[in-house]
């Protein structure tokens, strides 16, 4: 079969929810008092819009085949990405094979690594990754899990990643990671309300259920230490992203300090094999939670869950939607999944990346059969008016 060439590259932007799932509006649950590495500022602490989560917005890449068939992929990035692959990017791809993903990912990243390596660029170079991905598929007319080896199971099991665990439970899902929302600059009383929380959803939920806290780069590694203690009586199953992503030496200190049994997950703020090198050998998690369009696509993702494999830590995606449901299924390493629960109340299950794509699965009792529609099986929603900023 010959493969047909990449004609065309293409960058938008879209505002609301996406891929930038934290671009919301008032109301939801993602933006109320959340613990963050600025709540030590009282002005920046009952919202995380109110420092700029969402400045970015999502951004939207479509790659064309000489063929006519077009692939695309979203990611957190906007503007800034767009033009990062309108300006530089496209010239490493324009002209390649469809099938040449690993070439164009080492043109892409040795072509930007003097401003890059990681944050917006690799979410950029993430979203081109997926998209050749989706290309590749869709010319190739199968799922992109069957590329990446085929599924080892038959379906997939969730916790959800929201304010209200108790109804997730009643949803079917394995477990509920709640927002932590008091950080160390709110005191005794902020852990008091930290602790409350853990132990109303423990009562509601009962012994069995997964309960987690996401503590989103907030913590110091006091706190974390003294607050794995005290959460241990409730069951607390791992305390995640607790410290800032480059305090690898407090990662691994944690570690060997919390309670046996509690996990310690970080990563979805680390890219590339090197960043999560880092998080491995020096032994900072259980699991490593790398955001497939952040961390570097795919294809990086691939190298990324065989070092995590040779060091026994579990690969569980962040959020990711389709990307992380199609290389999920296909790997032993990674046996479950994470939903976020993107219902303002988080009382409902909506599509993660709710209402930019169509045709997006969501988990029923907590369970999916990923679809096997070419590609990664999702397509833009028409309603959803894309921006082009920039041209080449
Ligand atoms: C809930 C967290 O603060 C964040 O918005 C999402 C996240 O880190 C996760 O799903 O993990
Ligand atoms: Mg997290």
């Amino acid at each position: 079969m010959s493969m047909p060439k990449i004609a065309h590259v293409r960058a938008f932007t879209v505002r609301g929810g996406g891929a930038d799932y934290h671009d919301q509006d008032d109301g939801h649950w993602i933006d109320d008092h959340i613990a963050t590495p600025l709540a030590r500022y009282p002005e920046y602490r009952q919202s995380r819009r109110s420092f700029g989560i969402n400045v970015l917005g999502t951004l939207v890449v479509e790659i064309e085949a000489s063929d006519g068939t077009v692939g695309f992929a979203v990611t957190t990035g906007g503007e800034i990405g767009a033009f990062i692959v309108e300006k530089h990017l496209a010239r490493f791809l324009e002209g390649q094979l469809v099938t040449d993903i690993e070439k164009m990912w080492d043109l892409m990243y040795n072509g930007t690594l003097y401003y890059g390596r990681k944050g917006i660029v690799l979410n950029t170079i993430s979203g081109v990754d997926l998209a050749l991905w989706d290309l590749l598929g869709k010319v190739r007319k199968e799922p992109v899990f069957h590329l990446l080896g085929g599924p080892v199971r038959d379906e997939l099991q969730f916790y959800a990643t929201g304010a209200r665990p108790d109804l997730a439970k009643k949803m079917g899902f394995i477990g509920g990671k709640m927002p932590l929302q008091h950080g160390p600059a709110e005191g005794e009383e902020g852990l008091r309300k930290n602790l409350a929380k853990l132990a109303d959803m423990r009562e509601r939920v009962g012994d069995d259920f997964w309960l987690m806290y996401d503590c989103w780069m907030s913590l110091d590694l006091r706190y974390a230490t003294r607050f794995a203690e005290l959460a241990r009586p409730y069951g607390l199953k791992w305390i995640e992203e607790a410290l800032p992503p480059d305090d690898y030496w407090g990662y691994a200190e944690l570690r060997r300090n919390v309670p046996r049994g509690m996990w310690v997950t970080t990563g979805e703020h680390e890219a590339t094999r090197w960043g999560f090198r880092m998080l491995l050998e020096m032994g900072c998690c259980d699991m490593i939670q790398p955001d497939v369009g952040w961390c570097g696509g795919i294809t990086e993702l691939i190298k990324i869950s065989a070092l995590a494999d040779a060091h026994n830590a579990l690969v569980v995606p962040h959020g990711s939607s389709v990307y992380s449901y199609h290389f999920v299924v296909t790997r032993h390493n990674s046996p479950f999944s994470e939903f976020l629960m993107m219902a303002p109340k988080a009382d409902e299950v909506v599509p993660m990346f709710t209402p930019l794509l169509l045709d997006e699965p969501v988990p029923v009792n907590g369970r999916m059969k990923v679809p096997d529609t070419p590609g990664f099986g999702v397509r833009l929603n028409p309603d959803c008016a894309l921006h082009r900023p920039y041209e080449h």
